[in-house]
């Protein structure tokens, strides 16, 4: 700032052969500190001011007291284009402003100059002050005594305390900040300090610098930076769990059996795993950064799996040369554009060695199947047991698999079916085979005997007994099988002793006091429907459920025709055996067992062989042979016209008499003969054979 621009400009100014008394007079007129002294020639050559008249006293107004008496001579003259600034170094309380020429053109006082260096120094502070509530950073200022002595907006923030109650306390009343109190003691800085700060929202970090602040050498305060770093901490947080999660998904990545192939969407390749390395034998290293094309022109791959995908915009898989398994996926950005794409490649090299691995051994072991099979098959003939149908077969199989289980079996079937030998194969089959296996009929056991029958009577127990009393049914299975037939026959006044028995596995004999335990597996067997039995109030219901734990249904013969002619083989080789003959047996024979309705089942197959065998005369069975029901089921059910397909029942009916005539004709030499066997007149013939030829039809 110029000292023109303070200046009071001067209109007037004193000589020095003035009277002091005007002097006075004219500084009080202007209101002004002082006056300068001019030479006729205007040069300044002294200068009175207002001090200097006070201290003169009374005397200035004296008569010969003049200005040149009074004024300060030689006098100090500022130029009007100096700095104001300077003015308040040079000693003095007001200067003659001089121009460019040297000449008066106003007056300066010290006092102008104070009030404007003053005004400078508030509007510097009040700058200060701005521009330090301008910066993020809190700053706090102590003096040697600890008191604050300055304390931004950044400072207020982060102590939640106002700058007008912060200020002119001691630190220690506002901060919890030690370290900048030892700053004061021993005048060393301190750098990178965190401080963490504790708020109802939560915590906040700041870094702290400290340093002291010195003047002409000596610690006269000490100043505290803060730096808010909550932020860049919870950035360097997130920072540090993407850095893991990269790390998780590259472990991820590289852990995986399969290839994996990560591309731009141009189709570069970025990374690619080492399993990848392994399926195609290209080291990773050398093909990323080159294009997936790279890929399909060294021959590895034929598609371009990458256009395929940012095609479709979805996973799409191929199967390459039978020999990999690839699927490539879209990674797609928030504005849904392909960002990357994920190619996963399995070898299905491996898999195809396993899948015929598989296939090898599903063929052993069905091969195996088959022999056991045929093992256990043969096992069953050798137990007399003939089959050849596949019911049969699984019904056999069941039964040795439910040998090995102690439990219950009912046997359902019609009569004759082979429930009996179901029973045997099964106790043959368990654990039990070396035990007894005792067959109760128990339709053939009269009711007032069945009690001590099965579970036998001490000696004397009633008129008749044995003397020595005699073990029941129950005692002579022991640790063996009870088979109870026809339990269906059973009275249902014993049901109930035999559920107990079973239930409580003891028995106790008639005229017994204490029961004896037994250990018996019990299988039981009827060809009567129990279900109805039990609706019907005929069985107990308690012991139907007790009994049927497994039920075993041997089916009817007739629905197992594969072994109507294994098993009459099997009978007639028998009884052949037992009488001593031999026989054929006409093939017609056997169609006519095929098509029987066997209501008896084995047992009536085995009872007719028997007996065809010892009624028939001639060498051969034959038809004839067979008991009418048998042979008439053959007649019916065995037609010797044959429909093919559907055709106008006329036609039908003339080739079916086309074929007849000329078969006939052929076999019996005439047509005499051939009405004969056809059964009608000769003229029908005749008619018949030239209305076929009227229908174009030649025999
Ligand atoms: N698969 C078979 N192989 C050889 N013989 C069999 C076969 N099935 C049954 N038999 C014979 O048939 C006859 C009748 O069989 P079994 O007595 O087992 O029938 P069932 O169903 O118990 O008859 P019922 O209901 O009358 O007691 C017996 O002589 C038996 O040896």
């Amino acid at each position: 700032m110029l000292v023109n621009k303070i200046m009071t400009p001067l209109s007037v100014s004193l000589r020095p052969e003035q009277p002091a008394a005007e002097a006075w007079q004219l500084i009080r007129q202007h209101k002004i500190t002082g006056l300068p002294v001019l030479s006729p020639n205007e040069e300044i050559i002294g200068m009175v001011t207002r001090n200097d008249l006070i201290e003169w006293g009374a005397k200035v107004f004296e008569q010969n007291t003049t200005v040149a008496d009074i004024m300060q001579s030689p006098v100090q003259t500022i130029g009007e284009n100096d700095s104001w600034a300077n003015a308040w170094a040079i000693h003095g309380q007001a200067f003659p402003v001089v121009n460019q020429d040297n000449r008066l053109c106003g007056f300066l006082a010290k006092t102008r100059v104070g009030c404007e260096l003053l005004n400078k120094a508030n509007s510097i502070q009040l700058q200060v002050d701005t521009i330090l509530d301008s910066v993020n950073n809190g700053i706090i200022a102590i003096d040697n005594n600890g008191v604050i002595r300055l304390y931004n907006q950044a400072a207020e923030k982060m102590t939640r305390l106002p700058k007008s109650s912060a200020m002119g306390c001691h630190l220690s009343e506002v901060i919890s900040l030690q370290g900048l109190l030892d700053v004061l003691k021993d005048g060393r800085s301190r750098k990178d300090f965190k401080l963490s700060m504790t708020y109802t929202q939560g915590n906040r970090t700041y870094l702290t610098n400290q340093s002291p602040i010195y003047e002409n050498g000596q610690v006269v305060g000490a100043v505290a930076i803060f730096q808010d770093i909550s932020e860049l901490e919870f950035i360097s947080e997130e920072l540090d769990s993407v850095k893991q999660l990269n790390k998780k998904l590259e472990l991820i990545i590289e852990s995986s059996y399969d290839g994996i192939i990560i591309t731009n969407a141009d189709g570069m390749i970025i990374r690619a795993n080492q399993a990848h390395e392994r399926i195609i034998g290209i080291p990773s290293a050398k093909i990323q950064g080159q294009p997936m094309d790279y890929l399909i022109e060294k021959g590895v791959y034929t598609h371009s799996i990458v256009e395929a995908v940012l095609a479709a915009g979805e996973p799409v898989t191929v199967v390459e040369k039978d020999q990999f398994l690839i699927t490539g996926s879209p990674v797609q950005n928030q504005e849904g554009e392909t960002e990357r794409i994920v190619i996963n490649i399995r070898d299905l090299t491996e898999l195809n060695e396993l899948r015929e691995q598989l296939r090898q051994t599903k063929e052993m072991s069905e091969r195996y199947q088959d022999e056991i099979n045929e093992l256990r098959g043969r096992l069953l003939k050798q137990e007399g047991l003939v089959f050849n149908s596949p019911k049969m077969q699984e019904l056999l199989q069941t039964a040795v698999r439910l040998a090995s289980v102690d439990t219950t079996v009912l046997i359902l079937g019609e009569s004759g079916v082979g429930k009996d030998v179901f029973a045997k194969t099964i106790h043959n089959n368990s654990k039990r085979q070396n035990g007894p296996f005792i067959t109760v009929n128990c339709g053939a056991i009269p009711e007032n005997l069945l009690e001590s029958e099965m579970f036998g009577y001490e000696r004397g127990a009633f008129t008749g007994a044995n003397r020595e009393g005699k073990a029941g049914m129950f005692e002579l299975a022991n640790n063996g099988t009870l088979f109870l037939d026809e339990i269906g026959d059973l009275p249902i006044s014993f049901q109930v002793k035999l559920l107990r028995a079973i239930q409580e596995k003891e028995v106790l004999r008639v005229g017994g006091s204490k029961p004896k335990p037994i250990n018996v597996r019990i299988l039981a067997a009827t060809n009567r429907n129990l279900e109805t039995m039990v609706k019907e109030g005929q069985f107990r219901e308690d012991l139907y459920f007790r009994i049927n734990v497994v039920p075993l249904n041997i089916c009817p013969l007739r629905e197992r025709k594969e072994d109507i002619i294994p098993l009459a083989c099997t009978f007639i080789q028998k009884y052949e055996k037992k009488y001593g003959i031999r026989k054929r047996v006409s093939p017609r024979v056997y169609d006519a067992l095929l098509n029987y309705y066997w209501p008896g089942n084995v047992r009536e197959l085995d009872n007719m062989m028997e007996r065809l065998l010892v009624t028939t005369a001639d060498d051969e069975i034959s038809v004839e042979h067979l008991p009418a029901h048998v042979f008439e089921n053959l007649e019916d059910k065995q037609p010797e016209v044959y429909v093919k397909g559907i055709m106008p029942l006329k036609n039908a009916v003339l080739e079916v008499e086309r074929q007849l005539i000329s078969t006939a004709i052929k076999e019996c030499g005439s047509a005499n003969r051939a009405a004969q066997a056809l059964k009608v007149d000769q003229s029908t013939i005749v008619r018949k054979i030239s209305r076929l030829k009227q229908s174009g039809l030649a025999l």
